[in-house]
C-alpha cells in the first residue's frame, strides 16, 4: 500500500507548507503542516478557545464516530521559533493521501500561542520525526508515519517541495521521475528525534565542494537553510549589497542581485540550490530590499536544511533503513 498527498506553499515566501488531513467518521479535513523536525500531530479543535480558534478549520472529536478520548493523557510542545501548544489526546481514523491509520493519536489542543492563533492557514502540525520526539505523556504516542510503516509498501516517505508551486508528500515509494540526479543515501540519527545527518562538504556559486562536514537536520517545518557562521559569511562576502540587517534578525541585500547558488555533498552526491531560490522574499511587500534564504544558526545550536535546502532535491526519509536519500531536482 501507498499514500501521495498534494502540498502547496502557503504564501509567496513558501514559509511553509499545507498538506490536507483527513480525520474521524465522517471525515473532517483539515490543513496541516508536515514537520519531520517534530513528532506530534496536533490540531486546532473544539476544545481550543473560541478566540484563539477564530479563523481556523478545527477537529470536533464530538461529530467523530470513531473518536475516542486517549483518558488521563495530555501533551505540551514548545517550537524552535518559541511558539507552543498544548492539550488532551483522542485517537481517530487519520487518512493522508489515500492512506489510512485507524487508531492514530490526534493531539487537540486545549491552548495555542499567539504565532498559532495568526497563523490561519493552518490547523495543526503533523510530526514526521522520530517516536522518541513525541511529547504526550504518561506515555508517548506514535506518529502517523510509524504507525503506517508497517503496512505501507515500503518503510519510507519522500518530500517533494516546491518554490511557489504544488509539491508532494509521498509514503511507501520513491517517484524518481520527480528528481533529475541519482539519488544519494547518508545515514540518519533519530537519536533527537530529528532526521540528523552528515553533508560532506560545500561549495558557493559552483566551485569545487570542500571537505568541511556540516552536521544538521532535514526539516519540513523550518523555513531556512540555517548553517554557521563561517559558511553564511563565505557565502555572502559574494553578495555585494548584504548586510545584517538587526530588524530583520537577518541578512538582507537589494533584491536586484544576482545571487550565487550554493551546493552541499550529501551520500556521494551534490546538491545545488540556486540563487534564486536562496533570495526568500522581500521584507515588505514592494521592498527592494530582500531577505536571505541562508541565514546563521548560531544562535540555535543545530545547521537545519530546512525548506530553502529541501526545495533543491527530492529527499527520501527510510525508516526501515535508517538514512536519509537526496537527489538533486
Ligand atoms: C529556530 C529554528 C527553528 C524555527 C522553525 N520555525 C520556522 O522556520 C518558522 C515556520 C513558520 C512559517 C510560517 C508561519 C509560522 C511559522 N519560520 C520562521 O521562523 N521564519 C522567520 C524567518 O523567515 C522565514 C520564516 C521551527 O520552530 N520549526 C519547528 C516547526 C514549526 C513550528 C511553528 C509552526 C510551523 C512549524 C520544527 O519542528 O521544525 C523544529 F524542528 F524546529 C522544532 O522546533 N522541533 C521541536
Amino acid at each position: 500500500q501507498t499514500g501521495s498527498a498534494n502540498t502547496n506553499p502557503s504564501d509567496s515566501a513558501d514559509d511553509e507548507y499545507i498538506t490536507s488531513v483527513s480525520i474521524g467518521t465522517p471525515a473532517q479535513v483539515l490543513p496541516l503542516d508536515f514537520d519531520t523536525g517534530s513528532s506530534d500531530l496536533w490540531v486546532f479543535s473544539s476544545e481550543t478557545p473560541k478566540s484563539s480558534a477564530s479563523g481556523h478549520v478545527t477537529y470536533s472529536p464530538s461529530k467523530s464516530s470513531t473518536a475516542k478520548k486517549l483518558s488521563g493523557s495530555t501533551w505540551s510542545i514548545k517550537y524552535g521559533d518559541k511558539s507552543s501548544s498544548s492539550g488532551d489526546v483522542y485517537t481517530d481514523v487519520v487518512t493522508i493521501g489515500g492512506f489510512s491509520v485507524k487508531t492514530q493519536a490526534v493531539e487537540s489542543a486545549t491552548k495555542v500561542s499567539t504565532q498559532f492563533v495568526q497563523d490561519t492557514l493552518i490547523s495543526g502540525l503533523v510530526g514526521l520525526g522520530f517516536d522518541i520526539g513525541n511529547q504526550v505523556s504518561p506515555r508517548p504516542q506514535k506518529t502517523w508515519f510509524s504507525n503506517a510503516a508497517s503496512s505501507l509498501a515500503e518503510p519510507l516517505f519522500t518530500a517533494d517541495l516546491r518554490h511557489q508551486e504544488t509539491g508532494s508528500y509521498n509514503f511507501g515509494f520513491i517517484d524518481t521521475s520527480l528528481a533529475k540526479g541519482t539519488i544519494g543515501y547518508t545515514p540518519a540519527d533519530g537519536s533527537e528525534g530529528y532526521w540528523g545527518f552528515t553533508a560532506t562538504g560545500y561549495s558557493v556559486g559552483g566551485a569545487k565542494l570542500n571537505r568541511n562536514s556540516i552536521t544538521g537536520i532535514a526539516d519540513t517545518g523550518t523555513t531556512l537553510l540555517l548553517l554557521p557562521d563561517n559558511i553564511v559569511d563565505a557565502y555572502y562576502n559574494n553578495v555585494e549589497s548584504a548586510e545584517y540587517d538587526d530588524s530583520q534578525e537577518g541578512v538582507v541585500f537589494d533584491c536586484s542581485e544576482d545571487l550565487p547558488s550554493f551546493s552541499f555533498g550529501v551520500g556521494g552526491q551534490t546538491i545545488t540550490i540556486s540563487g534564486d531560490l536562496l533570495n526568500l522574499t522581500p521584507i515588505e511587500e514592494g521592498s527592494s530590499t530582500c531577505f536571505g534564504g541562508l541565514q546563521s544558526s548560531s544562535d540555535i545550536g543545530t545547521n537545519i536544511f530546512g525548506d530553502v535546502a529541501l526545495k533543491a532535491a527530492l529527499v527520501v526519509f527510510d525508516l526501515g533503513n535508517e538514512r536519509l536519500g537526496w537527489a538533486q531536482k
